[in-house]
């Protein structure tokens, strides 16, 4: 319906430009528009007047690539203009067809203390903060929609926001004396980036209750118990690091062929995301494109055994 509105406005507008680019944004899984009072341009402009640190992107031959939140002189906090990067990047890897893998990280050894602080306390108006919201909650879910399996590996602190862009991958690895909390309460705020929502899905209602309400510190033991934790890792002497270990990890879940792992993740997402009915229909639709394809015709020719 909207799109259609839009396609007949598209015929008519002098400004065709600013509509495709709105209509492309939409087919990247945007979920906010001008329709809900959110304009990109303005409030992504507005964020880069708070810089600092950077979200750094390594695509790998692996097809596994490692996303980096670095900003640690402030315990890697999201600046405005580490928002607008995390964005670009999520540009990056929708459009990178090689990939398979995510691994997000943070620098330094620790994930990421949630918004930078004083870049909160310069747009602590409910307007600008909805706007903020908008903007986070449209590159987290577009994160989390890459079709690849994606894990954040948590070392440190992942705290408020940081917390909530750990719900934002598919898996989370956490190391020894590592903590995921969700402070907001103690900040007089809820989760704004789409993190109670994702929570919620992943723990169930009960345990985000309890997490939420009492901004419980949740650590690797905690983590493993309620299912927000996927695995822990050991700090062992001489062992590999926590970004091989999550690498590792991870290569069980993306080894084989490129279409086939992608294909994995798009119909579990459909699974996840929409009704049943929906994600019946996209999972015929990306069945087709495996069925009689490279991967199963070879599979087929050698006969293989599941033994
Ligand atoms: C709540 C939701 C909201 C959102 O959704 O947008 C948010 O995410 S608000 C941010 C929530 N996070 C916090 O409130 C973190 C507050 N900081 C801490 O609790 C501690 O700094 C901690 C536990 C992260 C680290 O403690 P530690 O003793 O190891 O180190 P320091 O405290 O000395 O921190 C080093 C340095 O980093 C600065 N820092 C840490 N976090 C932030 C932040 N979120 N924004 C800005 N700056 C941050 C800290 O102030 C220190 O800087 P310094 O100049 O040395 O004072």
């Amino acid at each position: 319906m909207v799109l259609c509105l839009l396609n007949r406005q598209l015929m008519r507008s002098t400004s065709c430009c600013a509509l495709m680019v709105r209509l492309q944004r939409q087919s990247r899984g945007c979920i906010h528009s001008s329709i809900h009072g959110f304009h990109h341009d303005e409030i992504r402009e507005k964020l880069q007047a708070f810089p600092g640190g950077s979200v750094d992107l390594l695509k790998q031959d692996s097809g596994i690539a490692v996303l980096t939140v670095n900003n640690p002189a402030r315990m890697n906090a999201f600046s405005g203009s580490m928002m607008v990067d995390l964005e670009d990047r999520v540009s990056q890897l929708e459009s990178w067809t090689e990939g398979k893998g995510l691994i997000v990280q943070g620098a330094a050894g620790t994930f990421c203390s949630g918004s930078d602080l004083n870049a909160v306390r310069a747009i602590s108006n409910p307007e600008d903060g909805m706007k903020m919201c908008m903007f986070m909650q449209d590159a987290l879910t577009r994160l989390l929609r890459l079709p690849l399996i994606s894990v954040a590996l948590v070392e440190g602190r992942a705290l408020g926001g940081g917390a909530e862009l750990t719900t934002a991958c598919d898996f989370r690895l956490m190391t020894s004396g590592s903590v995921i909390q969700f402070v907001h309460k103690h900040m007089g705020l809820v989760p704004g980036w789409g993190g109670a929502a994702r929570l919620v899905r992943i723990v169930g209602s009960q345990n985000a209750l309890k997490l939420l309400g009492g901004a419980l510190k949740v650590d690797s033991e905690l983590g493993l118990d309620i299912g927000l934790a996927d695995g822990a890792l050991e700090a062992v002497q001489g062992a590999d690091s926590p970004r091989q270990q999550a690498e590792n990890w991870l290569s069980r879940y993306t080894e084989g062929s490129v279409p086939v792992i992608r294909a994995v993740k798009k119909v579990v997402l459909a699974g996840r995301e929409l009704p049943l009915s929906e994600a019946l229909k996209t999972e015929k639709e990306v069945f087709g494109t495996v069925w009689g394809a490279p991967a199963n015709l070879q599979a087929l020719a050698s006969k293989s055994k599941h033994k």
